[in-house]
């Protein structure tokens, strides 16, 4: 029978069809944080058990950490010293390897699992967290579990999962200068809704993807969450194995000629059958912004705030109405050259060093706008070091950035680093819901080139219109 690539992996890990279209899957990688990962150790270690195999669990910490230069042990989110705490000891317990502040290893969870090869193309890897699916962008199928779950993972190495529906998305054409992944995928959400991968996995093909780095394929997976999607998949080709090379726990030796020879095998068939396709023409896109409270409320940048009434559901409207009410907008108003208070560039989405060079090009030799706050937390320990031996934080920092030390950060509130009350923010991260960045502030999300741009005008502005040069 004629396979989806994620069909393929599927069956390769199959240890037990257990009925009603739920299989049994080995799990090669368990990833683990602060946040979720100490009470699943805990509850394992609590009910008497062992952990299968620490070797193929890694944690690290990202969640509720401080950033800010110098940091310590600090954080400020609410019983946050407890969760640490948990985690460390837990961890120790069990013999899982945790890379901790101050391991050049540390960093986002999605960020430093594919950057140390930790995760290769066609492995299953699973965390408690809800953007596991990012590293779809080496060729593995990710995705996010509960605590539960994870706990079960710990005991067995293995998951019951139910099956998930296909759904391949073809981007075709060319990307225009300025816009990145992440305006594809804010495009596509902006075009299909919140819901229009509801459940399914999400193969992305076609010749734009394959322009594009593994990088950039991380950015699409780590937001196709934000489509409703199960997860996403980019299958493995040259770049993604070239990417692997490098990297410190690849396979290695005959291994390595192995692991090739199945990477490059590692395809959907011609004929695989998928419940939705849709192809995309790049050549339409443009520098995209939300400008709501959902990642569906997303424009082209030279649009205009579309108007409720137009919506196409009673929910649809009532969604929009209360998004206008909480971004203090109404229908028609352009977001080109509405005013900003504060830019932040970081996130599992948008804080590789790719995104920091594309986002450093434009600001250098140029200064943010007075008076705005502007902060850069790069994804993982690796990528601030390796900005720094590039002289990019030099670069933020003449700009007026704060430059911090690797972790999620203000992606969201974690409980008193903040970009202050109700301030408008453009920021390069992955959810604009209400309160997310704190109370009532208002996050446009967008592309690392359109946040540099936005903070250098101290307004959300077009990189293309500007003069900047990539
Ligand atoms: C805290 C964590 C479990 C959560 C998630 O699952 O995504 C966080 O990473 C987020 O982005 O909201
Ligand atoms: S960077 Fe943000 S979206 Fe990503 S894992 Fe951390 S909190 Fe979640």
């Amino acid at each position: 029978m004629p396979m989806t690539v994620a069909e393929k992996i599927w069956q390769q890990h199959s240890v037990a069809e257990l009925g009603d279209a739920t299989t049994l899957l080995h799990i090669d990688r368990l990833m683990l944080h602060e946040r979720s990962g100490g009470r699943m150790l805990k509850g394992v270690l609590d009910a008497g058990r062992t952990v299968y195999d620490p070797s193929m669990v890694v944690g690290t910490l990202d969640h509720i950490i401080d950033t800010t230069p110098g940091r310590g042990d600090r954080t400020l989110f609410a019983g946050g010293a407890e969760f640490i705490k948990t985690f460390r000891d837990s961890a120790a317990l069990a013999e899982v390897q945790v890379f901790d502040i101050g391991d050049a290893r540390q960093g986002i969870v999605h960020v430093m699992a594919p950057e140390l090869g930790i995760v290769s193309p066609g492995m299953t890897l699973v965390c408690g967290d809800s953007h596991t699916p990012t590293v779809g962008g080496v060729g593995a199928l990710a995705w996010g579990i509960g605590v539960t779950q994870g706990e079960h993972v710990l005991s067995t190495q293995c998951l019951a999962v139910r099956r998930p529906g296909q759904m391949r998305v073809c981007f075709e054409g060319r990307l225009a200068p300025f816009v990145t992944a992440k305006d594809m995928v804010l495009w596509l959400i902006g075009r299909y809704g919140a819901n229009g991968g509801k459940g399914r996995v999400v193969e992305m093909v076609g010749p734009v993807i394959r322009s594009l780095s593994v990088e950039g394929r991380m950015t699409l997976c780590n937001m196709m969450v934000e489509f409703g999607a199960w997860t996403a998949i980019v299958p493995p080709d040259d770049v993604t194995i070239e990417y692997m090379a490098g990297r410190p726990y690849r396979p290695t030796g005959t291994c390595w000629d192995s692991a090739e020879i199945y990477w490059r095998n590692l395809a959907s068939d011609d004929d695989a059958k998928f419940e939705s396709e849709i192809v995309v023409d790049c050549e339409d896109i443009e520098p995209q912004v939300s400008w709501g409270t959902s990642t569906e409320h997303v424009m082209g940048i030279t649009g205009q705030v579309p108007d409720p009434a137009q919506a196409g559901s009673d929910i649809a409207r009532a969604s929009m109405e209360k998004a206008l009410k909480y971004a203090d907008l109404r229908p028609g108003d352009p977001l080109l050259g509405l005013g900003i208070e504060a830019a932040f560039i970081g996130s599992c989405t948008n804080s590789r060093i790719e995104d920091l060079r594309l986002a450093a090009g434009i600001l250098t030799g140029r200064k943010v706008a007075p008076g705005l706050k502007a902060i850069c937390v790069p994804g993982s320990t690796q990528v601030k070091h390796q900005a720094e031996s590039e002289g990019l934080d030099d670069v933020f920092k003449a700009a007026g950035f704060e430059w911090r030390e690797a972790g999620c950060s203000l992606c969201f509130f974690a409980g008193g680093d903040s970009f202050g009350a109700a301030k408008r923010v453009i920021t390069t991260t992955n959810r604009n819901f209400e309160n997310r960045q704190g109370p009532n502030v208002r996050s446009h999300l967008a592309s690392p080139v359109t946040v540099a741009a936005s903070a250098v005008r101290g307004a959300i502005a077009d990189p293309r219109a500007l003069g900047f040069n990539l």
